[in-house]
């Protein structure tokens, strides 16, 4: 008998649904949301109804109900303190994922809220996998300049991962042996140093390079007074970080295919901008060099923007030196999710059950929201 599961993977703008049978996927559709009717929502929580029936309608559509699935495998959040892996949606992991105390607001906190919702009316587990701040940092690589804040792994775990094992086949090497810098280069970009399989550093969608969407870091200074001039709220300040920031809040689109269009049209600013961001995200590939002392096997693109090969070719000329430039267009986040989720359905990885006494252990709890 197959293994049937329903995958959920909510980004800011999309839910993304499938339905796998082992292996293979039977039902895809990315649901799109309008700025419109996600801002009628009100805040992130508030999308959870509006997000559910997009998803029940996807269910019917296939003919199915819940308790027709084995699984629900759902995109993890941004919840601090956590492992790589799978883990069994309980209230605990629910509670987190619903506080910024303990997880960074982000579209993928919705994903095990909704699972475990749905699960529940059906008695099916649902599962969170690679979450975005699962990873292995050493002590060494947690030290901030502030003594109250601890710094922390966020990245595209579950891409990132996929791709660095496709690269391992590819290059017919065990994934262990590698030492990778993996760029993912979506509407948000984020990079990690891989080695011994696990994730050792990252550089966060709020930690490094500017993206078509995201502000990206820069000097502290500004970013404070900024937050203290009474100009903007912290719910403002949050969407220019994530959502309105970066090439958008430059050029009012976050396409790169649209910037593309401007840069051939002769649009010197796009073109800028378009280099500025290529020039970051080289630099991050940079610093994580050195996480690898400067012996890397391989240098992963991946996500949307590694579809262009104009910023491609300009991260390759200022980052080549490092080492040999891959390309893995795209994100295969739904099949990475089915994959975990049919490994765990199988006995063939073992799923791990989430307590925030983890997070309190760790350190990493955030101060309340404002
Ligand atoms: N063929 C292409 N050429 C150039 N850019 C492209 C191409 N296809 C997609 N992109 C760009 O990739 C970006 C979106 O990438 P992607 O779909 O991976 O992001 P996302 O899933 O919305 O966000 P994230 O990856 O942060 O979760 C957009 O800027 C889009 O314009
Ligand atoms: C690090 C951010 C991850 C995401 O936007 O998906």
């Amino acid at each position: 008998m197959s293994i049937r599961q329903l995958i959920i993977n909510p980004g800011s703008t999309s839910t993304k649904l499938a339905v796998y049978e082992d292996e293979k996927e039977i039902a895809g559709e990315s649901v799109s949301h309008s700025p419109e009717e996600l801002a009628a929502c009100g805040g992130l929580y508030e999308q959870i109804p509006f997000r559910l029936k997009a998803i029940r309608r996807f269910i019917d559509k296939q003919n199915l109900s819940v308790s027709d699935f084995d699984d629900i495998m759902c995109r993890g959040g941004m919840v601090w303190g956590i492992g790589t892996g799978g883990y069994r949606v309980n209230d605990e992991l629910v509670t987190a994922l619903s506080h910024e105390e303990y997880a960074s607001p982000h579209a993928s906190d919705l994903g095990g809220i909704l699972g475990k919702m749905l699960g529940d009316e059906a008695g099916v587990d649902a599962y969170i996998y690679d979450a975005v701040t699962g990873a292995s940092l050493p002590k060494v690589a947690q030290i901030t300049g502030f003594p109250e804040i601890v710094r922390r792994s966020s990245c595209h775990v579950l891409n990132m991962h996929a791709m660095a094992e496709r690269f391992a086949q590819d290059q017919g090497v065990a994934y262990d042996s590698l030492r990778l810098i993996i760029a993912h280069m979506g509407g948000g970009v984020s990079l990690c140093a891989i080695e011994n399989g696990q994730i050792v550093d990252s550089i966060g969608d709020d930690d490094g390079p500017f993206s078509p969407e995201r502000s990206g870091f820069t000097q502290i200074l500004p970013i404070v007074r900024l937050c203290y001039s009474g100009n903007y709220t912290y719910e403002e300040m949050k969407s220019m970080i994530r959502g309105n920031g970066g090439l958008k809040a430059y050029l009012g689109t976050s396409d790169a295919r649209e910037i593309e269009k401007m840069i051939a049209d002769g649009n010197k600013e796009a073109a800028l901008l378009y280099r500025a961001q290529a020039y970051q995200i080289s630099k991050g590939i940079g610093e994580l060099s050195i996480v690898h002392k400067g012996k890397c096997d391989g240098v992963i693109l991946t996500g949307g923007l590694a579809y262009s090969g104009m910023l491609t070719a300009m991260i390759e000329e200022y980052a080549g030196f490092i080492a040999p430039v891959y390309i893995y267009p795209g994100e295969h986040e739904m099949q990475a999710l089915a994959l975990g989720g049919l490994r765990i359905m199988t006995g063939k990885e073992e799923s791990r059950e989430f307590h925030l006494d983890d997070i309190r252990a760790s350190g990493q709890m955030t101060f309340a929201a404002p």
